[in-house]
């Protein structure tokens, strides 16, 4: 299986048209409102129209009511919605009746005791994405561009696909997926030269480092 690369936090159609013509998998969109990545729905809408099938495209919302689900649906006709709030299993359940698309639940992750609910979730949700726990005092729940322990996926048994985020870089990406076997990563902070700025050379890097580190791991595989 090919490495899943999701490029999150796109807000312009030159830095998304990189990341698509770079070869990104996603192509993550947030809506929610503190963040300095927030999309309008209308900004949403004419993103995802340029998108046309080259890649997924992810929307990303924090605790979203069943309207602001529906405006989502309506603009950008996601192909994930990412889920990176406090859902519980059964909100899990309604979303994913109320939209029909697959959800990737958010799994924020600081020690062990934080995996305790991965069967729950992994009753209703298609994929899963472990991010670092965000500080308590933070604005925003992810896009710190803070990384977690990543050994702390070293022993971890899924059925479902699930994806590894938080603080990733060009630098750091292999590392990441050889410690945690994840079939995907993601990244927001580590393509950007400010908060909610991507920069276009630094997705190029980081697709081309994450594509290198699995062409790595199979040349071993193969020894
Ligand atoms: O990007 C945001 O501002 C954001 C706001 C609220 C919840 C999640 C948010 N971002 C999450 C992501 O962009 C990614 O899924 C992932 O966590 C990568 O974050 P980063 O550490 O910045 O690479």
């Amino acid at each position: 299986m090919s490495l899943l690369v999701k490029i999150c936090g796109l807000s312009t159609p030159e830095t998304l048209e990189t990341a698509l013509e770079a070869g990104a998998d996603m192509v993550g969109f947030v809506f929610f409102p503190p963040s300095p990545r927030h999309l309008s729905l209308e900004a949403g809408r004419e993103l995802g129209r340029q998108v046309k099938r080259r890649s997924l495209k992810v929307a990303l919302t924090v605790d979203a009511d069943d309207a602001t689900l529906d405006n989502i649906m309506d603009a950008l006709s996601p192909d994930i919605f990412q889920l990176h709030g406090t859902e519980s299993v059964a909100r899990l359940r309604d979303i994913r009746q109320r939209v029909g698309r697959p959800v990737m639940k958010v799994v924020p992750v600081a020690t062990s005791a934080d995996l305790a609910v991965l069967p729950g979730y992994a009753e209703v949700a298609e994929r899963i994405l472990f991010d670092a726990r965000a500080p308590k005092d933070a604005t925003r729940p992810g896009g710190l561009g803070a990384p977690f322990d990543w050994h702390l996926l070293g022993n971890l048994e899924l059925a479902l696909p699930y994806m590894v985020s938080g603080g990733l870089s060009a630098d750091n990406v292999a590392e990441a997926v050889r410690v945690t076997r994840a079939g995907g990563v993601d990244v927001s902070s580590g393509v950007e030269s400010a908060p909610g700025v991507k920069d276009p050379e630094m997705i190029k890097a980081f697709i081309r480092a994450a594509r290198a580190s699995q062409d790595a791991s199979q040349e071993l595989s193969v020894r």
